[in-house]
């Protein structure tokens, strides 16, 4: 779903007390490769707590559009008839990923050895996105783009007809491209090898793995044997600690508070802002450490207290790249200053997240500093102006953050649109609200 609609501008009501628990919707991620992989699968896949969020219901699309049928039984229910690897047909139409990096790059990974044309476009957001660091790797297959000029969408992919198998090193940390290679190898003879600068989330391994495919991991070198038979699965998406960030951040910095967050998966390649709360002295433990679905997941408690400025290492970056919104957030309103170091690749999301989250936080009466690749936030010891109206660029993360950043601050901070949150949590201001928060809608 492309953010095409009314922009909907709503403030959060400053001074709000979260108490309770909630409960948060499935993994993002996850639920991506739920899809793609049920619909390369040979039978039925059955998927409970899929996210049922614009991202993923584009992807949804997009694997119908393949040929795969697909099908919603109830909420977060569904099941995928798969096509088996290198079935799928060419689509009669354009794909459009609305505003998912995740789904278009993944997409044009599994189509790049298929022997047709696909077109792919995307919300305003999503077209300004590279797509270089995928379609680079694609042509080593044999795939050919035809995109607008920096590789920009929309974009044609002619796929490879006798595709080799490739070995590559990803220039960029980045999962997408990591896994539209490993997807490419699916239907290619023999061994496929990605080789990562630094360990990025391995959803793509562990599943695949799941589904019967021959996927080694040796440090950060992944041997994927092309051309399995993917056995169908019956997959319980775990929740998304991406979207628990949101309430346990804002219980962290809202006096009096006390939330708890059941069930979120803790993949050690996704949880590294769990880590950085509790160094910044964040009340913030995990109960019922658990497994589910070959995945750890434990439930959050987060409690509101003081929090003080840290350093977050480069190395951290991959196992956090889309919390550092609402860490920020959350540095705002501790004492002393956050320096965020290697963090560049927040350049290229759904908006430019250094400077989105800058400009707002500086409207709001921060004090921040930014290099190419650092974001520094100068804590106000939990007394944050507010009083502005901030941009969300059409990125979900943004617009979060600071209707989590409005439920602390002196005066209320405007978002100028909150209908970007249903890109991956559809019910984030119905939930916050049984937590406690408020929200104003504002008609001009
Ligand atoms: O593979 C994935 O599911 C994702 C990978 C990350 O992107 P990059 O691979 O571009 O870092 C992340 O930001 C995105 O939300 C989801
Ligand atoms: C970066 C994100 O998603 P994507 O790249 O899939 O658009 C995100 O959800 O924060």
């Amino acid at each position: 779903m492309s953010h095409t609609g009314e922009p909907r501008p709503m403030s959060a009501v400053p001074g709000a007390t979260l108490n309770g628990s909630a409960e948060i919707p499935g993994d993002k991620s996850v639920s991506h490769r739920s899809l793609i992989f049920g619909a390369m699968a040979v039978g039925e896949t059955k998927v409970t707590g899929l996210l049922e969020g614009a991202d993923v219901l584009d992807t949804a699309k997009a694997m119908r559009a393949l040929g795969a049928e697909v099908i919603r039984h109830g909420q977060g229910e569904w099941s995928i008839h798969g096509v088996g690897v290198g079935g799928f047909s060419e689509p009669a139409d354009v794909i459009d990923c609305g505003n998912s990096g995740t789904g278009v790059r993944l997409l044009m990974g599994t189509v790049a050895t298929h022997d047709f044309a696909t077109t792919f476009t995307g919300d305003a957001s999503l077209r300004s996105r590279p797509m270089g660091r995928v379609t680079d790797p694609l042509a080593l297959f044999g795939a050919v783009a035809h995109g607008r000029s920096g590789g920009r969408l929309p974009l044609t992919l002619v796929g490879a007809t006798n595709p080799a198998p490739v070995r590559y090193k990803v220039p960029v940390p980045s999962a997408q491209v990591k896994s539209a290679v490993l997807l490419a190898g699916l239907n290619a003879p023999g061994d496929t090898i990605v080789e990562e600068i630094e360990a990025t989330r391995d959803h793509t391994e562990r599943m695949l793995r799941g589904f019967g495919a021959q996927v080694e991991t040796d440090g950060l070198v992944i041997t994927l044997k092309g051309q399995p038979e993917l056995k169908p699965q019956v997959i319980a998406v775990p929740r998304d600690p991406s979207s628990a960030a949101f309430p346990v951040c804002a219980a962290l910095i809202c006096e009096g508070s006390d939330v708890l967050v059941p069930g979120i998966g803790l993949n050690p390649t996704r949880a590294g802002l769990y880590t950085t709360l509790r160094e910044m002295g964040a009340d913030l433990t995990f109960e019922n450490a658990r497994e589910e679905g070959g995945e750890p997941v434990a439930d959050l408690r987060a409690r509101f207290g003081p929090m003080k400025g840290i350093e977050v290492p480069p190395e951290r970056a991959a196992s956090m790249i889309d919390e550092y919104p609402i860490l920020s957030v959350v540095a705002a309103l501790a004492e002393g200053v956050t320096v965020m170091h290697g963090v560049k690749e927040l350049r290229v999301k759904e908006s430019d997240r250094i400077d989105a989250m800058a400009r707002g936080l500086e409207a709001c009466g921060v004090r921040v500093e930014e290099t190419e690749d650092s974001f520094t936030v100068h804590g106000m010891g939990g007394k944050v102006p507010g009083g502005a109206t901030v941009g969300t660029r059409l990125d979900h993360r943004i617009a979060m953050s600071f209707f989590c950043l409005g439920m602390a601050t002196q005066k209320p901070v405007r978002i100028d649109d909150a209908t970007v949150v249903e890109t991956s949590f559809p019910n984030f201001l119905p939930l916050m609200e049984k937590l406690g928060a408020s929200f104003r809608r504002h008609n001009d």
